[in-house]
Formats: structure tokens, C-alpha cells, sequence
């Protein structure tokens, strides 16, 4: 497979022999390039991140049963979102404070998400206002994330300006009450830099994180984010928008039962990129049972060490209707902003269309739960595919 855009329009560091040609190689730039307090902020997971390194683990613990002679000659990645047609079952994860990583922060990823044909989460603390976001890819399909305020006008106030900017749907981040601990942020005491805001507060004067010796952003979350927000708040949510509610951070089928219950239009199978409970199930793992609760009444997404056009295809495998990536897009708008994006996103489609071919996948909905198993030395049991004669 060749690299993924043309070489001349790019810039030096993704051009050449050295240049990346996959999300690791990625990440290594990106680390080389940001500092300390800032990469340190991006990457970590909480504790002793367990969890970071189970979700990638998850993913390679299952393998492929893949299917052979069947014409792949043309390959549909296609699919479809909340009603929205995206070019591959991938779409861009809220991540906080992108300036931080380009000075073009969430314009940059924007445009590159638009480019790409997918959609984009936008984070409640984006450094960046929703409106100057939406404007900066006007139409392109955009989601955003939800950190309830104690103060629910200012909550409020939020959610009416995402419905008016044109945002297609509320992703409510559900397993943030309290900021996980990442020690790499409490050693860097980190702050948002002072040349940067938090967009979309900037009005309302919450921009500032007092440090306190800590790390800035765990006592911004005990200040101002509502501990207390339960199931019921969902009501209150559906009665001050008619945009449909993802819950973003559900790992169990008890809770799935829950969001299908309370109303929300879709569920994020997500443990916030290892960022907030350390040991918590890997999402990979955690998958196939919110998607057995869910029974089909909405799509079921996941994220959380998605980092292969393969994991791609196991994440739709066991029932996954597309993935979110939060730290690729973070690392490519590290090493060459708009056009990192492309080139991960790019590189991203490419693998799954590969992996998707080699399992003898057409299109999308082709890929099913045959196509992978969890355990190598495990035999699948044919009979859950094979006509009964023949099982
Ligand atoms: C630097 C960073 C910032 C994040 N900021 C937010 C956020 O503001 N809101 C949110 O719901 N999730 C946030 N997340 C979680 C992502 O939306 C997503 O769940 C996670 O990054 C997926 O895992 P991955 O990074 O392994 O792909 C953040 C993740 C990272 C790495
Ligand atoms: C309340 C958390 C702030 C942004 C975020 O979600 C993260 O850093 O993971």
C-alpha cells in the first residue's frame, strides 16, 4: 500500500523515506515534537494505565476468520451514521484543547474531517467557539460533546447554541463526574497555556483552570462539572433540544438497557481513552454485550484504542456500527495539522478497505460476527453459520 496523498503537496515530515506510515509512527512524531506538559496531557491514561494499553491489547487479542474467493474487485466502505452518509465507519472522537497541538487547533481537524467525509466531535472545551468550527466546514456533519455544568443555564445555554450552529447530535459524556487521575498532568501541573481559551466559554468567564499545585484541569472538573448528573437528566436534556443523545461511555449492558430506556438515540461504547477509571474493561471487550442489551433499538459505536483499519473491521464484526478515534487526529494535527488529519484519516480508510477485502468483504454490512474470534486456539463453532445439514 502507498502512502496516502500525493507527495508534493506535502510537507517535509510526511514525505521520504522517514515518513510515517502508520498511527504509531505518528504518535512518535508527535512526541518529538510537543512538549512535555502538553504530550503529556494528550497521551496519558489514568493510574498506572492498565487500561491504556488493554485497549489496543483487546484489539489484538481477537483473530480473523476470514473468507475467501469472493470478488473484492470493488470494495464499498460507505455507511451511514445517525442518518448521515460517511465515506468509511470512522469518525473523529471529542478531544479537548487542540491548540494546544497546532495553532490551528479545531479548524484544522474541521477541515481535514470534512475533507475526509466523516463526522466530527466537537469537545465542550474546545479551544475554539462552535460557531467558528461549524463556520470553518459549514454543513459537514458534526457532533458535540456535552460536559454538564453545575450550572445548568450555562448548560443550557451551550446546547441551544450547538443546535442553532447545526450540529447534528449531543454526545453526553456519561463516565466523566470527576476527572480521572493522570499523573502525568499532577508532575506537569498542567494549565491551558495562557494564550489559549476555552472557546466556548469565553463570554462567560470559565476559562481559566486555577492550579493548585495539581493539576489544573482535575480542580477546572471538581469546580464546575455537575457530580450529581444521573439517568434523569437525559429527560431534562430531550426537553431543551430536539438533537438525538449519544451516551458517550458505556461499558456495561446493564447501563445500555438504561440509555436505550431513558431515551438516547445511540450509545459510545468508550472508557474515555483509558483516561478516567483505570482497570476498567478494555471497550473491545466490552462490546458485544452492550450491543446483545441494545438488541438493535440504536446503533452501537465504540472507541478506545482504535489505532488499525483492522480493529476497524473487528469492531464492526461484533456488532460496532463505526468507530471514533480521539488520539490519531491529536497526533496527526501535532505533526502537520489539516493536512496530519488527512494523511491519518487517509491511511486509516485505506487499511480497512485492505482488511475488509481480505476478510472477503464487498461492503460494509458484509462484515459480520463470523469474521473473528477472541480466543486463536479456540475453534468457532460453525454451527452459528452453517445451515444446520451441513453443521
Ligand atoms: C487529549 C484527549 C482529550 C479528550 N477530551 C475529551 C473531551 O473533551 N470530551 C470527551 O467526552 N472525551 C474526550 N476524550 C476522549 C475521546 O473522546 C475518546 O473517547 C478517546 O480519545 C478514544 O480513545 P483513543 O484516544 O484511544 O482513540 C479525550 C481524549 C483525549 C486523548
Ligand atoms: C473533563 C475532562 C477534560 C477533557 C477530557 O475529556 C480529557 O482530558 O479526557
Amino acid at each position: 500500500m502507498g502512502r496516502p496523498v500525493s507527495e508534493p503537496e506535502l510537507p517535509p515530515v510526511l514525505t521520504g523515506p522517514h515518513a510515517p506510515v502508520n498511527v504509531a509512527e505518528f504518535h512518535a512524531l508527535a512526541k518529538a515534537k510537543l512538549t512535555p506538559m502538553v504530550y503529556g496531557y494528550f497521551s496519558s491514561g489514568a493510574d498506572d494505565q492498565q487500561t491504556l494499553q488493554d485497549n489496543e491489547e483487546g484489539f489484538r487479542r481477537l483473530r480473523f476468520r476470514p473468507r475467501v474467493l469472493i470478488d473484492v474487485s470493488n470494495a464499498d466502505m460507505m455507511t451511514e451514521v445517525l442518518g448521515v452518509k460517511i465515506s468509511f465507519p470512522l469518525v473523529v472522537a471529542p478531544t479537548a484543547m487542540q491548540r494546544m497541538a497546532h495553532p490551528e487547533g479545531e479548524l484544522a481537524t474541521a477541515r481535514a474531517v470534512a475533507k475526509a467525509g466523516t463526522v466530527m466531535g466537537l469537545s465542550s472545551w474546545s479551544t475554539t467557539a462552535l460557531e467558528d468550527v461549524e463556520a470553518e466546514a459549514p454543513g459537514s456533519p458534526k457532533w458535540f460533546q456535552l460536559y454538564v455544568y453545575k450550572d445548568r443555564e450555562v448548560t443550557k445555554q451551550l446546547v441551544m447554541r450547538a443546535e442553532a450552529a447545526g450540529y447534528k447530535a449531543i454526545a453526553l459524556t456519561v463516565d466523566t463526574p470527576r476527572l480521572g487521575r493522570r499523573e502525568a498532568d499532577i508532575k506537569n501541573q498542567f494549565n491551558l497555556p495562557p494564550h489559549l481559551t476555552m472557546g466556548n466559554f469565553a463570554m462567560l468567564k470559565q476559562a481559566n483552570m486555577e492550579n493548585d499545585g495539581g493539576s489544573g484541569l482535575a480542580a477546572y472538573v471538581a469546580s464546575l462539572i455537575d457530580r450529581s448528573l444521573s439517568w434523569k437528566d437525559i429527560q431534562w436534556l430531550k426537553s431543551i433540544t430536539k438533537m438525538p443523545i449519544l451516551a458517550k461511555g458505556v461499558v456495561t449492558a446493564e447501563d445500555a438497557v438504561l440509555a436505550v430506556e431513558n431515551g438516547c438515540a445511540g450509545i459510545i461504547v468508550s472508557n474515555h481513552g483509558a483516561r478516567q477509571l483505570d482497570g476498567v474493561i478494555s471497550t473491545i471487550d466490552a462490546l458485544e454485550e452492550v450491543v446483545n442489551a441494545v438488541q438493535g433499538k440504536v446503533p452501537v459505536f465504540v472507541d478506545s484504542g482504535v489505532r488499525r483499519g483492522t480493529d476497524i473491521v473487528k469492531a464492526l464484526a461484533l456488532g460496532a456500527k463505526a468507530c471514533l478515534i480521539g488520539r490519531p487526529v491529536v497526533w496527526g494535527l501535532s505533526v502537520a495539522g489539516e493536512q496530519g488529519i488527512t494523511y491519518v484519516l487517509d491511511m486509516l480508510k485505506k487499511e480497512f478497505e485492505l482488511a475488509m477485502s481480505l476478510c472477503g468483504c464487498v461492503k460494509v454490512s458484509d462484515i459480520n460476527r463470523s469474521m473473528v474470534i477472541r480466543d486463536a486456539f479456540a475453534p468457532y463453532d460453525v454451527r452459528r453459520t452453517l445451515p444446520p445439514s451441513k453443521a
